[in-house]
């Protein structure tokens, strides 16, 4: 598990591109029978990938939690961006298809992960944070998530967000996750960009190919800074910075936060004549 710090803005507005990439993109999450796990110290949040081919993988706690099991203090979020696969906890097992989402609240066993089909691995993509009390673990189905609809064709950000883990859906004690889906021809997300400075973010591209690239911004609002993302790539957002982008296509982003509050309109939109 690769541990990273938390940052002051005051020091990140003079990061280098490479600086910044070191501090916030997370680079590689999906690699062949592994799990990729980063530790950031920003509201204790881990975001990791298992794409599991050949084998069966365990998400187990590993020297850094000094834990007994991955979530003896710990919850989960679990969204499949692969092929179908299999999560075991215990003698549970849940069936998770593309875009379907897993909760598993605190003291479960390690999970385990597996594909239906080596020739097209499952993705799951997760984030953990600290947790303070069992809520039960919960799949949830793409119909089962509210959908809200925003944005336009006209402004290039028709969008449609699945909410899975919130206040009115599935319960967590901090964690909250979901998706977005752009439309055909639409590339900007979350625009006019927004802070919330009671959570933090991390942003997780899907859906686009090779030779795409989404240029996400970060940053204060008045100093703002680009990261370019692959597919399958996450960017760490902390609370002063905003998270927003364009692609060179449409595409999907999964979000997941974590912080004081769940109130997902908590969040402060971007005066756009401060912003720079
Ligand atoms: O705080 C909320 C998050 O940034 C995202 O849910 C925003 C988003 O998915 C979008 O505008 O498309
Ligand atoms: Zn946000």
């Amino acid at each position: 598990m690769q541990i990273r710090h938390s940052t002051n803005p005051k020091d990140a507005k003079h990061y280098d591109t490479n600086r910044l990439r070191d501090e916030y993109l997370i680079d590689s999450l999906m690699r062949a029978d592994e799990i990729c796990l980063v530790y950031s110290q920003i509201d204790r949040v881990i975001t990791g990938g298992a794409m599991p081919v050949n084998s069966e993988l365990t998400l187990a706690a590993g020297d850094a939690l000094r834990a007994s099991s991955f979530l003896q203090r710990r919850e989960l979020g679990i969204i499949n961006v692969g092929g179908s696969g299999q999560v075991k906890v215990g003698d549970k097992e849940y069936s998770l298809s593309k875009l379907e989402c897993l909760y598993l609240g605190r003291g479960e066993p390690d999970p385990t992960f597996s594909s239906d089909d080596s020739a097209q691995p499952a993705l799951f993509y997760m984030v953990s944070t600290p947790a303070h009390k069992e809520y039960p673990s919960v799949k949830s189905t793409q119909a089962d998530a509210n959908a809200i609809h925003l944005g336009s064709l006209e402004t290039s950000n028709k969008r449609t967000i699945f909410q899975y883990i919130h206040e009115k859906g599935v319960p967590s004690c901090q964690l909250v996750m979901g998706l977005t889906i752009l439309d055909t021809g639409s590339v900007w997300n979350t625009f006019p960009a927004h802070t919330h400075d009671r959570r933090m973010e991390v942003y997780f591209y899907f859906n686009l190919g090779e030779q795409d690239r989404v240029m996400h911004l970060m940053g204060e609002p008045d100093e703002t800074r680009h990261i370019v993302v692959k597919n399958h790539q996450a960017v760490l957002s902390p609370s002063w910075s905003i998270h927003s982008g364009a692609g060179t296509r449409n595409y999907g982003f999964i979000w997941a936060m974590a912080g004081e509050n769940q109130a997902f309109d908590d969040m402060d939109a971007i005066d756009l004549n401060n912003f720079r």
